[in-house]
C-alpha cells in the first residue's frame, strides 16, 4: 500500500511512531523527576535486594488504587533500564541498575541534584520560548522567559543559585573518576587555575591527588561564599573576562560550551595571559567539554552531544563543537597546537599549547 506521496505506509508508521516518541518525551523527564521526588533509588537502595512492587507501594503508602500506576511507572522506566526486573519467589521485583544508582541521593555520585535542577519548572518551562528565540538575537531562552541571563538570574535567587553550583559539583564528581587516572596531564606543574571552577570539586580532587600542586578556583563571587580553603586549593571570586590569576596551567571544565565564539576567544586570550610569565615554562589550557565526532562516535553518543548542543544554545547561546571549530578557536585566540583525548563517555579532554 502506497500513500499519495508515493512513501510506503511502513515508513509512513514509522514517521508517526518518531513524533510520538518526541511528542511524549517531556513524560520521560517527568518520569525521571517523580523517582527521584518518590526517593524509588532510596527505597531499593535500602531496602538492600530487589524489591517486589507489593513493597515498594507499601513504603511509599500508596493508595490500593494507585499500585497499577505505579507498575506502569515502574515497566516503563525497566523497559528503559533504570531498573532490572528480576523474579523473587516467584514474584517480579526490581533492582537498581548502573543509572538508577546514580539517583540515590546519599551517594557520593549521586546526579539527583542535577536531574532537579534541570527539571525545576520555572527552567524548564523557559523551553517554551524556543520559537520567540529563533528570531531573538542574542537572548537566551531564559532572557526572553525570565527577563534576564542564566547567570543574572543565579545571582539575584540564591535558592537556584545553591542549587545550579550543585549540580555542576555532581557532574564535576563523576569526570573525577576519569580524570584522577589522567596523572600525566599534572604532571610538572606547579600551580593551575581553574576558571569557572564552582564550588571547587574538580580542584579538590586534583588539590588531593597532587598535594604539591598550587590550586585556585576563579569563579563568580556568588559561586564562593562559605567554601573552606585548604593547603593548596585557595578561591578567587572574578570575572574571567576580566582578569585570570597567573599559573603554569589553566582548566576550564564545562566553560567555551556556555559561550559564543567571540566570547571562547575572549577567554582563551585571557588564559593565555596567565599562563605567559612562567620563567619560560611551557605552560597549557586543559580545556574538559564535548567533541562531536559523528564519524567516530556511536550514533547515541552523537544524539546525546548535539541534544547538549541544543540546550546550550537555548540557555546561554552557547554551542558543543567538532574538531575543526574548536582547531578554529584555539587558532584565533593565538595557541599553536592542541591534542584531544578522550576522558568520559561524552566528554574528552584537550590539552591547548601556545
Ligand atoms: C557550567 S558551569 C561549570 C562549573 C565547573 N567548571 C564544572 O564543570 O562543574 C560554568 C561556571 O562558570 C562560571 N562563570 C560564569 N561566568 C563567569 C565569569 N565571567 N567569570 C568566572 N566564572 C564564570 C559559573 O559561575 C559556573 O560556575
Ligand atoms: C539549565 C541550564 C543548564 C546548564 C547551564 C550551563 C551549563 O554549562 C550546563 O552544562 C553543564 C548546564
Amino acid at each position: 500500500m502506497a500513500s499519495s506521496n508515493g512513501r510506503k505506509a511502513s515508513e509512513i508508521f514509522q514517521g508517526q511512531a518518531l513524533i510520538y516518541r518526541h511528542m511524549f518525551a517531556f513524560i520521560d523527564s517527568m518520569c525521571l523527576k517523580t523517582i527521584i521526588e518518590l526517593g524509588i533509588p532510596d527505597i531499593i537502595h535500602k531496602h538492600g535486594q530487589p524489591i517486589t512492587l507489593s513493597e515498594l507501594v507499601s513504603i511509599l503508602h500508596v493508595p490500593p488504587a494507585r499500585v497499577g500506576h505505579v507498575q506502569s511507572l515502574m515497566h516503563y522506566l525497566s523497559h528503559h533500564r533504570f531498573f532490572e526486573s528480576v523474579r523473587i519467589h516467584e514474584k517480579e521485583a526490581y533492582a537498581l541498575t548502573a543509572a538508577s544508582e546514580l539517583l540515590v541521593k546519599s551517594s557520593e555520585l549521586s546526579l539527583a541534584p542535577m536531574v532537579e535542577y534541570i527539571l525545576d519548572p520555572t527552567l524548564s518551562a523557559s523551553f517554551h520560548q524556543m520559537k520567540k528565540w529563533v528570531y531573538e538575537e542574542d537572548l537566551s531562552v531564559f532572557d526572553i522567559s525570565l527577563g534576564c541571563s542564566l547567570w543574572d538570574f543565579l545571582n539575584k535567587n540564591p535558592a537556584y543559585n545553591e542549587s545550579f553550583n550543585e549540580a555542576m559539583a555532581r557532574d564535576s564528581q563523576m569526570s573525577n573518576l576519569a580524570l584522577r587516572d589522567c596523572k600525566l596531564v599534572f604532571e610538572g606543574l606547579e600551580s593551575i587555575v581553574d576558571v569557572g571552577g564552582g564550588t571547587g570539586a574538580t580542584a579538590r580532587m586534583i588539590s588531593e591527588a597532587f598535594p604539591d600542586l598550587k590550586c585556585v578556583v576563579l569563579d563568580r563571587p556568588h559561586v564562593l561564599e562559605n567554601l573552606s580553603e585548604s593547603n593548596n586549593l585557595t578561591y578567587v571570586g572574578g570575572d574571567m573576562f576580566k582578569s585570570i590569576p597567573k599559573a603554569d596551567a589553566v582548566l576550564l571544565k564545562w566553560i567555551l560550551h556556555d559561550w559564543t565564539d567571540k566570547d571562547c576567544i575572549k577567554i582563551l586570550e585571557n588564559c593565555k595571559e596567565a599562563i605567559s610569565s612562567n620563567n619560560g615554562k611551557r605552560g597549557k589550557i586543559i580545556v574538559i567539554d564535548m567533541v562531536i565526532q559523528e564519524k567516530q562516535d556511536e550514533h547515541k553518543v552523537t544524539e546525546l552531544k548535539l541534544l547538549w548542543d541544543v540546550a546550550m544554545a537555548c540557555v546561554l547561546n552557547g554551542k558543543e563543537r567538532n574538531e575543526e571549530e574548536w582547531k578554529k578557536l584555539f587558532m584565533e585566540a593565538g595557541f599553536q597546537d592542541y591534542k584531544i583525548s578522550p576522558l568520559t563517555g561524552f566528554l574528552s579532554l584537550i590539552e591547548i599549547y601556545p
